[in-house]
């Protein structure tokens, strides 16, 4: 008989690492009345057989912060708990094959030192003193990080479980969950079964950390948690004669990892062409169970493993295993409030980093669900990222054989992926195809990122220097910033608000005025109670009583849902129309000309000065043109209704041919708004870093009535500023910036880019990123020498609060 609670705070369904660090956290926040069903027994989906290795280091700063947090955490576990965690600073080296992968190393080390992880490159003579048993042969250099560890992930599962217990947390095995009942925006209830008994909790609050079966429990409650299990192979062997403690060894160009444990090695992969698993649901039986062996499929990874660490040769294979792991569509795990229902959070879909990720984020998700803001930005892992289409199960089986393999792949920068591709195509797509765009992918969308010239081959051969698409972008940006070019922007989202409440409404979700005539674009953010950015957007005014507002492409769905959470008793409807339009920016000196040429409308300032809209007839067909640019050049972004888009296309095509009209794609968008310092939404701004910091003060209108992050604004104006976003050039033309790269200021690294790309008109590197200035004035600010560090070496970089291309924005409103 069952004992459970008929109410509680909050339910956690799912008792694997995950839902055990939840439960521990939110009782150490004084949460006492949480439950946590397990279907069977704790740790018996995923966690037990974990590899458990505890690395600190991440693609950014929180990632990283939130892994530190791991390992600090489970250090003092056995203290406090009782339980051995078995977890062992051993530290962890890492080593690369290739000049590439060396690069990729040396940079991701350089990321480590501003992040604060201790960090060293060796050469591979050091690599062999550290770590004997490796044959050294091809190895071009290695990176050692000597607070890296390794633990038991049951045991640190059970420690966490038994720490949550200790402060009142009612964990029940056995428990199957069955139902999440939701009344509008909020969950009510979670049904559970277990022998045939049947009940029912009320709760407060639901997180869903059921790993594998994470999608399907998204699906009770109606919210979508991409994720697919996939087939994760490794190798344990008998003890060997000699073998003592050992790092953690990785030789991502093999696909390997390797850790030793009890005088025994577990060698694990991450190749190429994973198997996903489970496509018709995961059984509702499975418990500490494993899959059949495919020794064809492990084969070839531990050939180069034996050749690698030549004593394997001579252990005898204890255990042959493959177990299910999740995976998610961009190898970031969910974590957060989910945006369908506002009380249910997410914690799934670890891709093989369960156990140095649960740590960190069941803190963060606490303190989430605490305060009911992010405590920093998740943005990498936040689950209302996703967009609708990838909890597509399709989808999801195919994307799924890719991002296993990618935790090891080279990560290069703009690295695009090559499965399930193609399923949000813009309404150029074909015409833009047939004039040689080489599309990439996010969100689903396929974007033009660059033109082929003729007999130029398709492809993107990646490297860390110059890619093989540089020439390509510099042309494109040269006919932006001297001629016109033509790019598509359809996959902009776009929201229609209207209703009687929609001026008020706007006023009160951002912070610059919305209480503007019919026509008029205002660009603007929506704050939190921090003054941190939770959306960057242009809002246009489209009548008395309907506004559009066009986010970036990926932050659609958040955005939109940001704006439903606030909209409380004001009295307006908010709709997704973004499948409806698309959009063809038209930049660069001779973009009126071009308008001119194929409308009878008129562009100039005097009618459709920058900042305004206005409808057109253009070509046969209608449009509405916005005077805006995101590259620092007169234009029109033209939004057409997509059954006329074709014909637009064309008309624009057909006419511009005279001017030497290019097509250009985003790369060459990047390059230039990094030139005029305009700010990208997830890597300059997030909902950490205060609008008045961003420098995106004049877009904030404290006069107008109150809004939401209005009373942040004012303390950070008495206040003064902690951080200032400055602009870099890098005096070395030959060095490329992508983002993470440490900033030096007067010999001191003092944080890291933010973002960073090339920027052809001014001739280098450009990057941008926050330097630390309580108390500083402006001069002295800049009165300092700046170096950014790029793959161990420090280069000198100018700096500057005002954008190094056209300071004065004069060219957009030419
Ligand atoms: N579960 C294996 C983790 C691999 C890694 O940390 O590199």
């Amino acid at each position: 008989m069952t004992n459970l609670p008929k109410k509680a705070r909050c339910v956690i369904i799912g008792g694997g690492v995950m839902g055990c660090s939840v439960a521990y956290h939110l009782t150490k926040t004084g949460w006492t009345d949480v439950v946590l069903l397990e279907r069977k027994q704790l740790t018996c989906g995923t966690t037990w057989h974990a590899a458990g290795l505890i690395g600190q280091l991440r693609a950014s700063a929180n990632m990283t912060r939130l892994a530190k947090y791991s390992a600090d955490l489970y250090r003092g576990l056995e203290e406090e708990t009782g339980l051995a965690t078995g977890m062992r600073q051993v530290g962890s080296i890492s080593v690369a094959l290739t000049e590439a992968r060396k690069e990729e190393l040396y940079r991701g080390a350089s990321m480590a030192r501003a992040f604060g992880v201790p960090v060293e490159e060796i050469s591979p003579a050091e690599v062999k003193e550290r770590y004997p048993h490796l044959n050294i042969e091809g190895v071009k250099a290695g990176v050692w990080l000597p607070t890296d560890g390794q633990g038991d992930p049951a045991n640190i599962a059970l420690a966490l479980a038994k720490g949550a217990r200790a402060r009142g947390a009612v964990i029940a095995e056995g428990v199957k969950v069955t139902g999440v009942a939701v009344e509008g925006r909020r969950a009510t209830s979670v049904s559970w079964e277990q022998g045939g008994e049947r009940g029912e909790i009320q709760a407060e609050h639901v997180v869903n950390c059921a790993g594998m079966w994470g999608r399907e429990v998204g699906r009770m409650a109606g919210v979508n948690v991409p994720l697919h299990a996939c087939e994760h192979f490794y190798i344990v062997t008998e003890p060997i004669k000699g073998l003592t403690q050992m790092p953690v060894l990785r030789v991502p160009d093999e696909c390997a990892y390797y850790k030793e444990d009890a005088g025994k090695y577990l060698l694990g992969a991450f190749e190429p062409n994973a198997k996903p698993w489970g496509m018709n649901g995961i059984p509702e039986d499975f418990s500490f169970d494993q899959l059949p062996e495919d020794f064809d499929h492990f084969e070839p990874i531990l050939e180069r493993a034996v050749n690698r660490l030549p004593m394997l040769a001579e252990a005898g294979i204890h255990t042959f295993f493959n177990g299910p792991e999740s995976f998610t569509p961009d190898d970031a795990y969910n974590l957060g409030q989910s945006l369908e229902v506002d009380n249910f959070w997410v914690a799934a879909g670890f891709n093989s980093i369960g156990i140095q990720s649960a740590g960190g984020a069941g803190m963060a998700l606490a303190e989430w669900m605490e305060t009911g803001e992010k405590p920093f930005d998740l943005g990498d892992v936040d689950v209302g990222r996703n967009q609708p289409f990838q909890g597509n199960r399709h989808y999801l089986f195919e994307r799924s054989k890719e991002t296993l393999g990618l935790l090891y792949a080279d990560h290069f920068p703009y690295r695009q992926k090559a499965t399930a591709r193609g399923v949000r195509r813009t309404p150029f797509h074909a015409q833009l195809e047939a004039q040689g765009a080489v599309f990439g992918e996010i969100g689903g969308w396929e974007r033009a990122n660059w033109f082929a010239s003729d007999g130029q081959e398709r492809e993107y051969q990646y490297s860390w220097g110059p890619q093989n698409w540089f020439a390509n972008q510099a042309a494109e940006h040269k006919a932006v910033r001297e001629n016109v070019g033509m790019y598509d922007m359809s996959s902009f989202g776009k929201i229609r608000v209207e209703g009687r409440d929609a001026e008020t409404f706007l006023n009160h979700v951002c912070g610059a005025d919305m209480s503007v005539p019919a026509g008029k674009i205002v660009y603007t953010q929506f704050l939190n109670s921090t003054g941190g950015i939770e959306a960057d957007v242009t809002v246009t005014r489209l009548s008395e009583t309907a506004y559009l507002v066009v986010t970036p492409a990926v932050t659609r769905p958040r955005d939109q849902v940001w704006m439903q959470r606030h909209a409380g008793e004001f009295n307006v409807v908010v709709t997704d129309v973004t499948a409806g339009e698309g959009v063809l920016a038209v930049m660069g000196p001779n973009a009126r000309t071009l308008m001119q040429k194929v409308s009878p409308n008129e562009f100039s300032n005097d009618v459709n000065p920058f900042g305004t809209a206005q409808e057109i007839e253009i070509g046969m067909g209608l449009a509405r043109v916005h005077r805006v640019s995101y590259v620092g050049e007169l234009g029109w972004e033209v939004y057409v209704s997509s059954d006329m888009a074709g014909h637009v296309f064309e008309t624009l095509w057909e006419a511009g041919q005279e001017l030497g009209l290019t097509l250009c794609g985003m790369h060459m968008m990047d390059s230039c708004r990094i030139e005029k310092a305009f700010r990208h939404f997830g890597h300059d701004i997030t909902c950490e870093d205060h609008v008045l910091e961003a420098g995106l003060g004049f877009a904030v209108k404290l006069q107008k009535a109150d809004f939401i992050g209005r009373d942040a604004v004012m303390r950070k104006k008495e206040a003064g500023l902690e951080k200032r976003m400055l602009q870099f050039r890098l005096s070395d033309p030959e060095v490329m910036v992508y983002h993470n790269e440490p900033l030096i200021r007067d010999g001191k690294i003092v944080s890291y880019l933010s973002s960073g790309a090339y920027g052809h008109h001014l001739g280098a590197a450009i990057g941008m990123g926050y330097v630390p200035c309580r108390g500083e004035s402006a001069a002295e600010v800049l009165g300092s020498v700046y170096e950014v560090e790029v793959a161990g070496r420090r280069v000198a970089a100018e700096a500057s609060l005002q954008p190094m291309y056209d300071p004065k924005s004069e060219r957009v409103r030419m």
